[in-house]
């Protein structure tokens, strides 16, 4: 559809956009990136034909824009410029009305019943049908934004040009504008080539993305290849984080402040746990990043506080995340800064202990109940019933774990758990073969974020081997605790 060779735009003598080479196919949703004053704009205006340029070809198809009429351009290419304060007092039916002027002929131009289709139907689909009759400087911007975004839709292009299309808009406008262009570029085969100040607007809806330094090109490529944190931090001179998006598999962006408070004393430990008949609590003097199964605060995120709530082991489960978070609000906790797990185990029963080696140093938390221990390789024979947790495991670790460390923590903290059911004998009294857990398990993996960076946690490293130490020493021990009070020791 748009083949760009070679390209060097400018003003006067000087050029500020070089060598830009890249093609955009039919139906393809192409970002433009780059800092400010990278020449995006000068390359937008390139290509609508706006800026004559310097050296290099643009073809759209097949034709050099050159030499196209403005009439014939305008047919095929829509330009939504940046919108700033200064608009005429045009009302709004009008201005999207103007969209349909390459589409006119004849002397007067007189609108048809199509053109006024057309106009009604870019005047809904963009959401301000309500406003068709106002004066176009009597509006908001975002209000602007969505008439001109009208006016560009009316004339029916195959190529539709924006430049930052939502930075007036709000957060619902901004996704409805970008999902109405993503739906025309699928139904409709529109081309749509769009500058982008937002990365991850420009990741979670274009198909590839060109970013710009100093008037050259970086990359051209799809997002998950553009947006690598050394593409970002050599361009935009900023430090950030690359990760998925939680929903949709694109990449996501967010930036790393400077770290600008003094390191707080983190070092995990018994002075921060607080045991009573009713709950565990840990109180962390500093948020602490987690990956838990909690009730509440499960998954990844940030937390100060960590509960294990005894409940009885009839407990109704069914409405048991409400319930929990009723708890820690009536236990002045907040539920979004607290991760919540339940046992049915006596709290008097709890074991925990710091472990420290080589300058490395985890605090390990563990209830354990052995009634309902199950071989989770013949859990498939029987029904599992949910009741609450019985092997509740914690482990505070104090530094920063990477994703990567967070998984081998798990995996440690299970094998040394199931090692330690297994060497303290705790069978699935259906089977009558060894069990490996219960059927309702909770753990917790929490980082200071520190201190030391630790890229790995494997059995090969040191914090690994510790984890691995302190999770089977303290899980034995809780298993012991449960089984004098049973009296089944
Ligand atoms: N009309 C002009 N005459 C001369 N120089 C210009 C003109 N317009 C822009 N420039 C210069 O060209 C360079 C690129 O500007 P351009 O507007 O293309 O950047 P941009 O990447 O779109 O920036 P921003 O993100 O700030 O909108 C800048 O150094 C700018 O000062």
């Amino acid at each position: 559809m748009l083949h760009v060779k070679q390209l060097s735009v400018g003003y006067e003598d000087a050029s500020v956009v070089e060598n830009i080479d890249f093609h955009v196919g039919k139906g393809e949703f192409f970002g433009i990136l780059g800092p400010n004053g990278s020449g995006k704009t000068t390359l937008l205006k390139a290509l609508s034909g706006i800026l004559p340029h310097t050296a290099g070809t643009i073809q759209l198809n097949g034709k050099p824009l050159n030499e196209y009429s403005p009439k014939e351009l305008a047919k095929l290419a829509a330009v939504l410029p940046q919108i700033t304060s200064h608009s005429f007092s045009y009302r709004v039916k009008e201005t999207v009305m103007l969209g349909r002027y390459p589409h006119q002929n004849g002397l007067f131009k007189s609108v048809s019943p199509l053109d006024e289709e057309i106009v009604h139907q870019a005047l809904r689909q963009t959401g301000v049908e309500a406003l068709q009759d106002r004066r176009l400087d009597e509006l908001s911007g975002g209000e602007k934004q969505r008439v001109y975004l009208a006016q560009a839709l009316a004339q029916e292009p195959k190529v539709i040009l924006l430049d930052e299309p939502t930075n007036h808009l709000d957060l619902s406008y901004q996704k409805n504008l970008l999902e109405l262009l993503k739906k025309q570029t699928k139904d409709q085969g529109l081309t749509v080539i769009s500058i982008f100040h937002d990365l991850n607007l420009a990741s979670l809806y274009c198909d590839r993305l060109i970013m710009l330094n100093k008037g050259e090109t970086k990359i051209v490529d799809h997002p998950e290849e553009v947006l690598k944190e050394e593409n970002i931090r050599e361009v935009y001179d900023t430090e950030v984080h690359k990760q998925a998006h939680p929903q949709v598999a694109k990449p996501q962006i967010v930036i790393l402040p400077e770290d600008s408070s003094a390191a707080e004393a983190a070092q995990p430990g018994e002075a921060f746990l607080h045991v009573t008949p009713e709950m565990i609590t840990y109180r962390s003097p500093v948020h602490m990043k987690c990956m838990s199964s909690g009730v509440t605060g499960s998954g990844f995120g940030w937390y100060k506080n960590v509960v294990n709530r005894y409940v009885s082991p009839h407990y109704d489960c069914t409405d048991y995340r409400q319930d929990m978070i009723n708890f820690l609000m009536e236990n002045d906790l907040d539920p979004s800064f607290t991760v919540g797990m339940m046992t049915a185990v006596n709290l008097e029963d709890v074991a925990y202990d710091s472990y420290s080696m080589e300058g490395h140093s985890i605090f390990v938390v563990v209830t354990a109940g052995a009634g309902n221990a199950v071989d989770v390789t013949a859990a498939h024979e029987y029904p599992q019933e949910l009741r609450p947790g019985t092997v509740n495991t914690w482990v505070f670790v104090n530094g920063r774990l990477s994703d990567e460390a967070f998984i081998e923590a798990l995996v440690i903290s299970t094998e040394a758990k199931v090692k330690a059911m297994q060497e303290q004998n705790v069978v699935d009294h259906r089977t009558g073969t060894l069990a490996t857990g219960t059927p309702t398990d909770s753990i917790l993996i929490a980082s200071t974020h520190q201190g030391t960076t630790y890229p790995f946690a494997g059995s090969v490293t040191p914090l690994g081997r510790l984890i691995g130490k302190g999770v089977f020493e303290t899980t034995k021990k809780a298993i012991e605790s449960y089984r004098k009070r049973a009296g089944r020791s």
